[in-house]
C-alpha cells in the first residue's frame, strides 16, 4: 500500500497532464476529434453515461486509469464484495451489494450465509407489506392501513424519502408514505396532525435505535396514537413496526420484536435503502417492484465488479471527481436530475457522498495532504437553470455538474416533455461550448454589452441518461452514485464507511438541554459565544 497517493509517480503525471490541459477548450477539443461525443462515453446497465464534455482528453483517462491500478482500486473493490472488512475503524465488513444478491447466489461472510439472511428478512418485509397492501393487516379499530409514516434520519429517513418519491408512479395500493425526521417539533405535527390514527402505520427506522430526533419523535407519534384510539396500549402492536440492528433497544422501546424487521452492522446508514430500511418503499410499490429496484443495484455492482477500470463507468466517474477535486481545484460538485420525481436525490447524495468522504485522515490514521470529499449540491432542472445557473454558466468558480435524465416521460402532456428534455440537452452544450464575442457581437449586440453576454463556455458536464425512471433503472443509479464514492475513497485512501465526526455535535448536545431547561444553571464552563446565547434563549423562553 502506498502511504501518500500524492509521491506516486501516477499522480505526478496527473499532476503535469493537469498543467498542460489548463489552456485547452472544450470547443477545441470537440473541434479536434469529431467522435469524441461518442467514443468519451460509457455503457453501465441501462445507464448511457456520455463524459466528453468534461475537461479530460483520452490521456486523462488514461492516466486516472494508472491512479487506479496504482491504488489496486480492482482489488479493493473485490474485497468489499467479499465481505473483507474495509470498515476498519469500526472492523465491520462493507456489504451493501450483499443487500441485492439474487436468491440463488453464495456468500458466506465471517461464518454466516448472507444471502439466506438477506432473502430471509426480504420475505418477511414483502409477506407483511402484502398484508397491509391488501388490507389483511388492520389496525386496531380493524380499519384499514392508508399512510404510513417513516419515522428516521439520516439514512434512516434520506434513502426511503427519496426513493418513495422517485418511485411515486409505480404506487399501486392506494397507501401513501409521510416521512418524519427533524426533532424539530413542527415536523412530526406537520405531518401527522391531519391524519387519522386508525389508520396510520408508523415504521420506525434506525439502524442503532438510539437515536435522539428519531426517538423523540417516535416517543410522540406514539402518544398521538393512545391519545387518539382511546389509550389502549394493545393498539401500539397493530401501529407500530421497527427497522433496526438493535433488538434489545427496540424491545425496550416497546414495540414487539414480531414487528420488528432486521438488517446487519456491515450496512452503512446511507447504504440501507436496499435493506428493510426501504419497507415503508416496498408498502407503496409492493414487493415485486421492490425486487425489481434491488435487481437494478445489483447489475451495477456487477459492473462495477467485473469491468477494467477503462470501461467502468462508476469507476472512471469517482474518477474524474478525484480528477476535479485534485487537480483542477473545483470547490463543489453539482448533481442535476431532470427528473421532478428524482427532486430528493441531491439532498440523498449530499449524506452519500460528503458523510461517506468527509475524512482527513487515511485509513491508518495519518492526516492527508490533500483535498477530499466534495460538496454534492443541486435541485432538479429546469428549476435550477432559473436560479443558480447563472454562476455555472458565467461565475468564476470550475463547478462539474452531473445531469440526469431519462427519455421516456411518465405522463407525455402534449409537447412539454420534449421541451423539457430540450433544456437537458440546452444546458450541457451551452456550458461546454459557450458563445464568443464574435458570436455575440455578430448577432447585432451593442459593444458595451457583449462582454456581458459572453459566455465563457468549457464548464465540464456529464450527461446520464437512462430509457425511463423504473425500479431497475433507478436501483442502477443509486449504485452508480455508491461505486463513484467507494472509488474516490479508495484514491484517496480513506475509510468512506464511518462517521465519526457527527458524534461530538450529538454528545454536546446531550450536555447542553439540561443547561436549556433547569433552574439556576451554571454556564461558567460553557464558552462565551455559547453561553450568551443560551442565556438569551432561557429569558425569551421566560426561564430567567
Ligand atoms: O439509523 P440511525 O442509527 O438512527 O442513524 C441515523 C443517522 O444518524 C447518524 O448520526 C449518522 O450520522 C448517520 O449515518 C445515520 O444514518
Amino acid at each position: 500500500m502506498v502511504t501518500d497517493v500524492t509521491a506516486t509517480a501516477e499522480w505526478q503525471a496527473l499532476r503535469e497532464h493537469a498543467a498542460q490541459l489548463r489552456g485547452a477548450h472544450l470547443r477545441e477539443l470537440f473541434a479536434a476529434d469529431p467522435h469524441r461525443g461518442e467514443r468519451l462515453a460509457g455503457q453501465a446497465a441501462d445507464l448511457y453515461v456520455d463524459y466528453s464534455k468534461n475537461l479530460v482528453t483520452d490521456e486523462t483517462v488514461r492516466l486516472l486509469a494508472a491512479l487506479a491500478g496504482r491504488v489496486r482500486l480492482t482489488e479493493r473493490i473485490a474485497a468489499m464484495f467479499s465481505g473483507a472488512h474495509l470498515n476498519a475503524t469500526e472492523d465491520r465488513a462493507v456489504l451493501h451489494t450483499a443487500l441485492r444478491l439474487p436468491r440463488d447466489a453464495t456468500l458466506v461472510v465471517d461464518g454466516q450465509d448472507v444471502v439466506a439472511d438477506v432473502h430471509a428478512v426480504l420475505d418477511r418485509m414483502a409477506s407483511f407489506a402484502e398484508r397491509v397492501r391488501s388490507g389483511q393487516w388492520q389496525g386496531h379499530t380493524g380499519a384499514r392501513i392508508s399512510t404510513v409514516v417513516n419515522i428516521g434520519i439520516g439514512g434512516s429517513d434520506l434513502g426511503p424519502v427519496m426513493a418513495y418519491e422517485a418511485l411515486k408512479a409505480y404506487r399501486d395500493a392506494g397507501i401513501t408514505c409521510r416521512f418524519v425526521s427533524n426533532i424539530d417539533p413542527t415536523d412530526i405535527h406537520d405531518t401527522i396532525h391531519d391524519l387519522d390514527p386508525a389508520s396510520t402505520l408508523f415504521v420506525v427506522v434506525s439502524k442503532t435505535f438510539s437515536t435522539q430526533e428519531t426517538l423523540a419523535n417516535a416517543r410522540q407519534a406514539r402518544h398521538w396514537l393512545l391519545e387518539g384510539l382511546g389509550g389502549d396500549e394493545a393498539a401500539v402492536a397493530r401501529h407500530f413496526v421497527a427497522v433496526s440492528t438493535n433488538r434489545q433497544r427496540v424491545q425496550d422501546f416497546g414495540i414487539d420484536p414480531e414487528n420488528m424487521f432486521g438488517f446487519w452492522d456491515w450496512v452503512g446508514g446511507r447504504y440501507s435503502l436496499p435493506s428493510a430500511v426501504g419497507l415503508s418503499v416496498m408498502l407503496a410499490i409492493g414487493a415485486d417492484r421492490f425486487g425489481e429496484m434491488l435487481a437494478g443495484y445489483h447489475a451495477m455492482d456487477e459492473h462495477f465488479r467485473t469491468t477494467p477500470v477503462e470501461r467502468n463507468v462508476p469507476a472512471l466517474l469517482g474518477l474524474l471527481n478525484v480528477w476535479y477535486t485534485n487537480f483542477l481545484d473545483a470547490p463543489t460538485h453539482a448533481v442535476l436530475p431532470y427528473s421532478q420525481y428524482l427532486h430528493r436525490f441531491p439532498a440523498y447524495l449530499q449524506q452519500l457522498t460528503m458523510e461517506s468522504n468527509g475524512k482527513s485522515v487515511t485509513v491508518d490514521g495519518t492526516p492527508v495532504t490533500y483535498r477530499t470529499g466534495e460538496i454534492f449540491w443541486g435541485e432538479p432542472g429546469t428549476n435550477g437553470q432559473h436560479a443558480f445557473y447563472q454562476l455555472m454558466h458565467q461565475g468564476t468558480g470550475l463547478i462539474p455538474a452531473d445531469f440526469v435524465a431519462f427519455s421516456e416521460p411518465h405522463h407525455d402532456l402534449g409537447d412539454m416533455h420534449d421541451l423539457f428534455m430540450s433544456n437537458f440537452f440546452a444546458q450541457t452544450a451551452a456550458l461546454a461550448f459557450g458563445r464568443t464575442a464574435e458570436e455575440v457581437a455578430a448577432e447585432g449586440t451593442a459593444a458595451e454589452l457583449v462582454p456581458h453576454k459572453v459566455m465563457p463556455g468549457n464548464h465540464p458536464s456529464t450527461s446520464i441518461v437512462a430509457p425511463r425512471l423504473t425500479p431497475a433503472t433507478f436501483g442502477q443509479l443509486v449504485a452508480l452514485y455508491e461505486h463513484i464514492v467507494f472509488t474516490e475513497g479508495a484514491i484517496w485512501d480513506i475509510n468512506p464507511f464511518d462517521q465519526w465526526g457527527v458524534e461530538l455535535g450529538k454528545v454536546m448536545a446531550n450536555q447542553f438541554a439540561p443547561l436549556l431547561t433547569g433552574t439556576d444553571v451554571d454556564l461558567a464552563a460553557v464558552d462565551s459565544s455559547t453561553a450568551t446565547l443560551i442565556a438569551r434563549y432561557r429569558r425569551q423562553r421566560g426561564r430567567d
